[in-house]
């Protein structure tokens, strides 16, 4: 499917609650068949603001949590005391109520340095069933998704589905901390894709990222154009 057909066929609701409501129902559907055919599901989440009523929604419901294994697309590479950090995001709000049972694996070691962090960000990945079952994806108004950013020359490298690395030290344009990020290729190493959109700022910026030919300054578009995953994008104002 080209980009343009992704973003033709993207699911878009009336509110953030029902687009919510909608992919916890279908990665709910993903993790009990995974369960059912292999014994154990993989979920990856991002962070920010857009999943928070998902991880709601998904906390509510009756699932083998026990046998699912959830992890991240990216990490800002801080504490995990810190309000920036994504694991902080989803043991407070996903791995709770019904889901609490759930194994959580970090991306993020505290106190090494860029290459030391990236293995321990692989290490953290080779504890989840491979491929990830259900990976959810956010992007963010300047079309970045997991922390994969415009402009940043790592990020572009880590872009390329050639690389062997499976996990980046990255950089957001004027943030003090670094990242650490998925790599595109790793990323795809995934049963079902979803990108979880909300607000008119991020449907443009995905247009505009599907309309120009440039993963450099558009990251998402790399995703949109790569055939290898179709990607099922859930939009609400
Ligand atoms: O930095 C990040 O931002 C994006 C988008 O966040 P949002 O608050 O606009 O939903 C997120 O997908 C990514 O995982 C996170 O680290």
């Amino acid at each position: 499917m080209s980009a343009t057909q992704t973003l033709e066929s993207a699911q878009r609701f009336p509110s953030a609650s029902r687009a919510a409501e909608a992919l916890a129902s279908r990665v709910a559907d993903i993790i009990g068949f995974a369960v059912r055919a292999r014994g154990r599901a993989s979920l990856l989440v991002p962070g920010g603001r857009t999943p928070i009523p998902l991880f709601e929604a998904l906390r509510s419901l009756e699932l083998p949590w026990a046998s699912v294994y959830v992890s991240l697309t990216d990490e800002r590479r801080v504490p995990q005391t810190d309000p920036n950090s994504n694991a902080r995001l989803v043991q407070e709000v996903l791995l709770k109520d019904k889901a609490a049972d759930a194994h959580f694996q970090p991306l993020h070691r505290d106190g090494v340095d860029d290459r030391a962090d990236e293995a321990a960000c692989g290490a953290a990945l080779g504890m989840l069933p491979r491929p990830f079952d259900a990976v959810i994806l956010g992007m963010g108004d300047d079309a970045h998704f997991a922390s994969l950013f415009p402009g940043d020359a790592a990020s572009t490298r880590a872009l390329s589905q050639d690389t062997e690395a499976h996990c980046a030290t990255t950089r957001a344009p004027s943030e003090p901390h670094a990242r650490l990020s998925l790599t595109l290729a790793t990323l795809l190493e995934s049963r079902w894709i979803a990108l979880h959109l909300s607000g008119a700022a991020k449907w443009d910026a995905i247009q505009n990222a599907a309309a120009a030919d440039d993963a450099r300054q558009h990251p998402v578009q790399a995703l949109l154009a790569q055939r290898r995953v179709p990607v099922h994008v859930y939009w609400s104002p």
